[in-house]
C-alpha cells in the first residue's frame, strides 16, 4: 500500500479517526494474518512483473487489441503462478490480482474456472489422469461449451448431437440447426483448443439426455480449427471484452468413446448405456461456480465500495451549514445510504459464501461416499444466493458509481467496467429468475412436508418454526429482525403454494398452476434467500474472534443490512410478520443512527478491504486519494491529447466552417 506522506489531508484524516485497527479487519476478511502476508506477497510477485503493465488503458485499444493483450498478460500471469507453486510447492492463495493485470475477464477465465473443473469432477480416474496434467500445466487449454444461440437456461434442449458409433467406438458430433451452435463459452473465440461440450446423447437412435464430452477443436501446433469445426468470436458485449466469449459448431466431428466424461454415466464399446446414480450430477461444475460466484459478489461490492467511499471522502460540494466551509460529499446522509449498504453488503456475501462453500464442501464428501441426501438443498440454496447476490452486487456497484456524479461515468473510475461485469453474472451461470424458481420447487416440496409435521432440512427448517410462532409478537432486535425474514419468507411461501392449489381446484393442471403463480414463487425465493443471508451474516458476526472495537464496527454494518433490508421490505414486514408502524419507525430511526455510527469508520472499513491500488485500477479510489490528479493525469493519456490538432479539423470541420460562409 502507498504511505500517508503524500495522502490527501481528507483521507489522513478519516484514518486517524477510525475505531478499530485496520490490520485486524483485514486479517478477519482474508482468513487470517499468514493468509494475508501470503496474498500480499503473491500480490507483489505479481506486480513486479515490469510486462504485466499496460501502457496505455484498455479503453484506447480497439477490440483485437485489447484480447491480444489479454491474452499476452494471461500467459505471463500464468507463468508467475507456475513459478510461485514451483518455489513453495502449493498453489498461490486466493487472491483478485487478475484483475490488476488483465482489468476486464481472463481469456483464459474458462479454463480455469471450468474446463479443469468439469474434468476433475466429471472424469473417471483414468479421464482425469489423462487430461488433468496436460490442462493444468497449460499444454492443453479448454472451456465449458453448454450454451447455445437456441438454448441457454432449458439445458435438456440442447440441440448439439453427440451419436454413438459402436463400429469405430466413437462419438459423432453435429449441430444440425443455427440455433444448435454453442454460443458464449469464454476463451472459445480464439483462444482455447479444448472444450468440454455438453451434447445429447444418441445410441442406436434413444436419446440418453445431455452429457459432458472433451472435444479437441483446434490443431496444437498451428491452432487452425481442424476439419469439422466451425469456430470463431461473438463480438463486442458490455463487459467481458478480453474473456473471448464464442461460437462453434461441429460437422460429422468424431471423437474417441474415452472422450465422454464418464464418472456418472458410461457408454460401454458395444453402445450399452449405464445410467449415473443420479443424472444431475452432471450439473456438477454449475452448482460448484454458483457457489464461487457468491464470493465474487462480496468482491464487485469491496471493489466498487472502496472507490467510491475514498472519492466521497476527498470530494466537497456544497454546504451542510452555509457558515462552513463545502462539506465531505461523505457527510450527507444521502450518501451514506447509498455507499454504506454496499460495505456491509459485501461483508455479508463473503460470510454467506464462506456457509456455502462449506455446505458444498460437506455435500461433495457425502457424494463420493454415494450419499445424497443433501443435493437437493445445496443446489436450491446455491441457485437463490447466486441470482439474490448477483443482482443486489449489481445494483451496489451501479449506486456506487452513480454516487460519484460525473466522475464516475469516467471509465477511469473503473466503475462502468465492473458494473458490466458484476451484472454479467445475474444471467450467466443460471439466469436469475430461472435460477429462483428452482429453488421454488425445493421450498414447495419443503412446505407439503412442512404441513404433514415431517423434519425439513436445516436451510428450510424455519418454515415449521414460524409455522408454530406466528403469533409471536414483532421483537425490534437483530434476532427479532432475522426471524420477521424467515416469517417473510414462511408467508410467501405459504400464499405461493395456496395459489398453486387455487388455480388447480380451478381445473388448472400443475404446469399451468406453477406458471400463474409464479411471480409469486419468484418472490418466496427472494425471501427466502433475503432470509438466510440475514441468519447467516448476523451469526457470522456475533461468532466472530473479533476484538471488541472491531467487533462492534462489524455488528453496526450487519445491523445495516438487517435494518436496510426491513426498510426496503415494509410491506412484506407488514403483510407477512407482527412489525407494527411504530416498531417500523423505530427502525427507520435506528437505520439514520447506524449510518451516523459508521460514518467515522467508513474509510477505515474500506481499507478493511485491502484492496491495492493496481485491483482498483481508479482515478477515484487510490489508497492516497489523488483524484482530480489522476483524473487529469489520465485525460492525458488519450490518443486525442497527442496531437494539437486532429486532422478531422482539416477534413470536415474547416470545410464546414466555410462553406458555412457562402
Ligand atoms: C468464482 C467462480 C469460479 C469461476 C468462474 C467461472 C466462470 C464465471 C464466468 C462466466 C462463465 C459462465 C459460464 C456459464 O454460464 S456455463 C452455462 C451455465 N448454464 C446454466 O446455468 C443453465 C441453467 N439451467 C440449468 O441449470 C437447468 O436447465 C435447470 C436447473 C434450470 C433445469 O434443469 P432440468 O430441466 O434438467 O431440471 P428440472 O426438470 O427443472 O428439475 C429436475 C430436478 O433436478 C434438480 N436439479 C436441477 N439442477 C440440479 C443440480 N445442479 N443439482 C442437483 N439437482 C438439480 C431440480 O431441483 C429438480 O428436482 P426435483 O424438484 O426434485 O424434481
Ligand atoms: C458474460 C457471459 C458469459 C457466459 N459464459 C458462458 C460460458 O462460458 N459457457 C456457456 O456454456 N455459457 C455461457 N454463458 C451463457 C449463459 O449461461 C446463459 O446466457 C444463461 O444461462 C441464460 O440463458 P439464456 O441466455 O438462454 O437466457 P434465456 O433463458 O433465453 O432468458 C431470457 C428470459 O427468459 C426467461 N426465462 C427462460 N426460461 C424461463 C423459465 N423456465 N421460466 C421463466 N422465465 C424463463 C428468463 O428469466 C429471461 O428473462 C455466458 C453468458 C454471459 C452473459
Amino acid at each position: 500500500m502507498s504511505t500517508e506522506t503524500k495522502c490527501n489531508p481528507d483521507l489522513v484524516r478519516e484514518r486517524a479517526k477510525c475505531t478499530f485497527d485496520v490490520n485486524e479487519l483485514i486479517n478477519l476478511f482474508y482468513g487470517s494474518e499468514k493468509a494475508t502476508k501470503e496474498r500480499r506477497h503473491f500480490e507483489d510477485a505479481v506486480l513486479a512483473v515490469k510486462e504485466l503493465k499496460d501502457a496505455i488503458p484498455e479503453e484506447y485499444l480497439s477490440h483485437k487489441e485489447r484480447y491480444e493483450n489479454g491474452v499476452r498478460k494471461a500467459t505471463i500471469l500464468r507463468d508467475v503462478y507456475r513459478d510461485y507453486k514451483a518455489k513453495h510447492n502449493r498453489d498461490p492463495p486466493p487472491n483478485q490480482i487478475t484483475k490488476a493485470v488483465i482489468k476486464d475477464i481472463s481469456p483464459f477465465l474458462l479454463h480455469n474456472g471450468m474446463f479443469v473443473p468439469t474434468i476433475a469432477g466429471q472424469g473417471t480416474p483414468e479421464q482425469q489422469a489423462e487430461w488433468l496434467p496436460k490442462a493444468e500445466s497449460m499444454q492443453i487449454i479448454g472451456t465449458y461449451a453448454q450454451t447455445e444461440l437456441g438454448h441457454g437456461s432449458f439445458i435438456r434442449g440442447l440441440e448439439t448431437i453427440a451419436t454413438y458409433d459402436p463400429k469405430t467406438e466413437e462419438f459423432v458430433l453435429n449441430n444440425p440447426t443455427l440455433t444448435s451452435f454453442k454460443w458464449w463459452p469464454g476463451g472459445l473465440g480464439s483462444t482455447v483448443n479444448h472444450c468440454v461440450v455438453v451434447a445429447q446423447l444418441y445410441i442406436n437412435g434413444k436419446s440418453h439426455g445431455i452429457h459432458p464430452f472433451i472435444a479437441q477443436i483446434r490443431d496444437l501446433d498451428t491452432h487452425k480449427p481442424l476439419p469439422g469445426v466451425k469456430v470463431g468470436e461473438i463480438g463486442p458485449k458490455m463487459g467481458f471484452q478480453t474473456a473471448n466469449n464464442g461460437f462453434l459448431g461441429f460437422d460429422n466431428f468424431r471423437i474417441p468413446r474415452k472422450n465422454m466424461l464418464m464418472k456418472n454415466a458410461q457408454v460401454l464399446k458395444d453402445g450399452t448405456f449405464v445410467k449415473g446414480i443420479n443424472e444431475k450430477l452432471t450439473y456438477g461444475t454449475m452448482v460448484m461456480v454458483r457457489v464461487g460466484i457468491v464470493g465474487d459478489c462480496s468482491f464487485y461490492a469491496a471493489l466498487a465500495a472502496t472507490i467510491a467511499v475514498r472519492y466521497s471522502a476527498v470530494r466537497h460540494q456544497s454546504h451542510i451549514k452555509a457558515s462552513e466551509p463545502e462539506a465531505q460529499i461523505l457527510d450527507y446522509l444521502t450518501q451514506q445510504h447509498k455507499l454504506f449498504i454496499a460495505v456491509a453488503s459485501s461483508h455479508v456475501y463473503r460470510n454467506a459464501y464462506l456457509w456455502m462453500e462449506k455446505m458444498y464442501t460437506n455435500v461433495m464428501k457425502e457424494l463420493s461416499q454415494d450419499k445424497q441426501d443433501n443435493l437437493p438443498e445445496l443446489h436450491a440454496t446455491a441457485c437463490c444466493l447466486k441470482a439474490v447476490c448477483s443482482r443486489d452486487a449489481g445494483s451496489l456497484v451501479e449506486e456506487c458509481r452513480l454516487a460519484c456524479g460525473g466522475h464516475g461515468y469516467m471509465a477511469s473510475s473503473n466503475l462502468p467496467l465492473t458494473y458490466g461485469v458484476t451484472i454479467a453474472a445475474v444471467t450467466y451461470e443460471g439466469e436469475r429468475t430461472v435460477l429462483l424458481l428452482q429453488t421454488a420447487r425445493y421450498l414447495m416440496k419443503a412446505w407439503m412436508a412442512a404441513l404433514k409435521g415431517k423434519v425439513l432440512s436445516p436451510s428450510v427448517s424455519y418454515l415449521l418454526n414460524s409455522l408454530k410462532e406466528s403469533k409471536k409478537p414483532w421483537q425490534n432486535t437483530p434476532e427479532g429482525i432475522v426471524k420477521g425474514f424467515q416469517h417473510v419468507s414462511f408467508g410467501k411461501v405459504k400464499a405461493a403454494y395456496e395459489t398453486i392449489q387455487k388455480y388447480m381446484k380451478q381445473g388448472k393442471d400443475y404446469e399451468d398452476a406453477w406458471n400463474l403463480a409464479s411471480v409469486q414463487l419468484v418472490k418466496a425465493s427472494e425471501a427466502h434467500s433475503r432470509a438466510i443471508l440475514c441468519e447467516v451474516s448476523w451469526e457470522a458476526v456475533c461468532s466472530s474472534s473479533a476484538s471488541p472495537n472491531l467487533s462492534r464496527v462489524l455488528q453496526q454494518l450487519a445491523q445495516l443490512y438487517l435494518t436496510y433490508w426491513t426498510l426496503e421490505t415494509s410491506g412484506d414486514l407488514l403483510l407477512y410478520s407482527n412489525i407494527t408502524k411504530d416498531d417500523l419507525i423505530i427502525l427507520r430511526d435506528k437505520y439514520e443512527e447506524l449510518l451516523v455510527a459508521i460514518r467515522p469508520n467508513a474509510v477505515g472499513l474500506v481499507d478493511g478491504f485491502d484492496l491495492r491500488d493496481e485491483i482498483l485500477n481508479s482515478t477515484l479510489g487510490s489508497y492516497d486519494g489523488r483524484v482530480y490528479e489522476r483524473l487529469m493525469e489520465e485525460a492525458l493519456k488519450s490518443p486525442l491529447n497527442q496531437e494539437t490538432v486532429n486532422s478531422s479539423f482539416h477534413k470536415y470541420l474547416k470545410p464546414m466552417m466555410e462553406k458555412a460562409k457562402l
